[in-house]
């Protein structure tokens, strides 16, 4: 399954320019404020209609400007989550979930059994939204949307309106939707966090037009994206799998190359992760240290440098398959002569990577329908 869209559109003093396809898996579509990005799903789902465009869904053509085809909303076969679920206040969680049934024009892309196991919403049928936390209000607005039999899945932003713990308690599920559903999902997000965790893809939208597109993995690890996602927020993803858990409270991690060690994780031995460094918390040294208090100090080879308007310079530095990145001082590559194809060691401190930066990859469990 997938989605391309094709869309150009004027209003006074913004212009879109863009095209995208997105495959099974989360697509992030990631940028400031105005860049466009509620513009373009409003355009993919029918709400609004562009200048110019072509939007096709799973092979099928909803919208051609050229050919003057324009298949309205609810028949495109999308479901839409936005920021606040939008549930009907006076049905209960079963009531809501079954409205989006209503809508399904083909066989669901599970039954509605297998949707409320996998958002864990058994509990919750009777009640009604306004006894739900933030947090289970989203997870019936996901259950409602895949009990549509959609063939995309829009998201705007759809954590925005909860705060940290609620995010936290529905990320494995949003985790588990992407795995278990093989749907295209386009994922509005203004946060780097959600998107090292969630996507696969990630588009950087500026001024309306794609800056930079491509697998988050290496985007995030691109020190030219480091601008666009603020250098608060910089950081890469590695890819990891659980070694074992040690009894002094830390678990030991395979990357590609070398072991980090982190505060105990909660995942089974042999469970892949995707953890998300901070490009802050990366130190560089152009020995091995020695009596340093940090566990994980890792052999790299400096793949290239970054400098920014400031004082600081995104390093990219090669670790296996993975690319790590740190921001150091301009200062210190000068001092430490930094430059592409020099050996030296990144520190990383093991106390330093929150939880929530530790997703979990692609889960094992079979697609539905596989
Ligand atoms: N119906 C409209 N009429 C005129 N201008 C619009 C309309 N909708 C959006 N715009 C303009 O288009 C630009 C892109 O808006 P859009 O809402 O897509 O941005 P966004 O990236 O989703 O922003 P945010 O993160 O704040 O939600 C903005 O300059 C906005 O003012």
């Amino acid at each position: 399954m997938s989605v391309e869209a094709d869309l150009r559109h004027a209003f006074r003093g913004f212009e879109l320019d863009v095209t995208l396809r997105a495959g099974p898996g989360v697509t992030a579509i990631f940028g400031p404020s105005g860049s466009g990005k509620t513009t373009i799903i409003n355009m993919i789902s029918g709400l609004l209609h562009p200048d110019q465009g072509r939007v096709v869904i799973d092979g099928a053509s909803v919208l051609d400007t050229a050919a003057r085809r324009n298949i309205p909303p609810h028949k495109r076969r999308i479901g839409y989550v936005f920021q606040d679920g939008r549930l009907f206040p006076h049905l209960s969680v079963a009531g809501n979930i079954r409205f989006g049934a209503r809508f399904a024009h083909s066989d669901p892309i599970a039954s509605e059994t297998e949707i409320v196991d996998l958002l864990g919403l058994a509990p919750l049928m009777e009640r009604l939204p306004g006894a739900l936390s933030g947090g289970e209000r989203q997870r019936v607005a996901l259950a409602r949307a895949l009990l549509s039999a959609p063939r995309l899945l829009l998201m705007d932003e759809p954590l925005a309106a909860l705060d940290e713990p609620r995010k936290d308690e529905i990320l494995p599920y949003l985790e588990a939707l992407r795995d278990r559903t093989g749907l295209p999902i386009l994922y509005v997000s203004h946060s780097v966090a959600e998107v090292a965790r969630l996507a696969d893809h990630l588009i950087l939208l500026q001024n309306g037009k794609i800056a930079l597109s491509g697998s988050t993995q290496d985007i995030l690890s691109t020190p030219a994206a480091l601008p666009f996602l603020g250098v608060r927020e910089a950081g890469s993803i590695l890819r990891a799998r659980v070694l074992g858990h040690d009894p002094d409270g830390l678990s030991r991690l395979q990357l590609s190359s070398g072991e980090l060690v982190l505060p105990r994780v909660d995942a089974k031995v042999g469970e892949s992760l995707v953890i998300r460094i901070l490009a802050q918390d990366v130190l560089i040294a152009l020995q091995h240290p020695e009596g340093l208090s940090s566990r994980n100090i890792l052999p790299v080879t400096v793949e290239g440098l970054h400098r920014g308007g400031g004082p600081g310079v995104a390093v990219s530095l090669r670790l296996g398959e993975d690319v790590l990145l740190a921001r150091v001082t301009a200062r210190a590559a000068d001092d430490l002569a930094l430059r592409p194809g020099l050996d030296c060691f990144a520190v990383l401190k093991a106390t330093t990577v929150p939880r929530r930066n530790i997703g979990h990859d692609h889960i094992g469990d079979a697609p539905f329908h596989a």
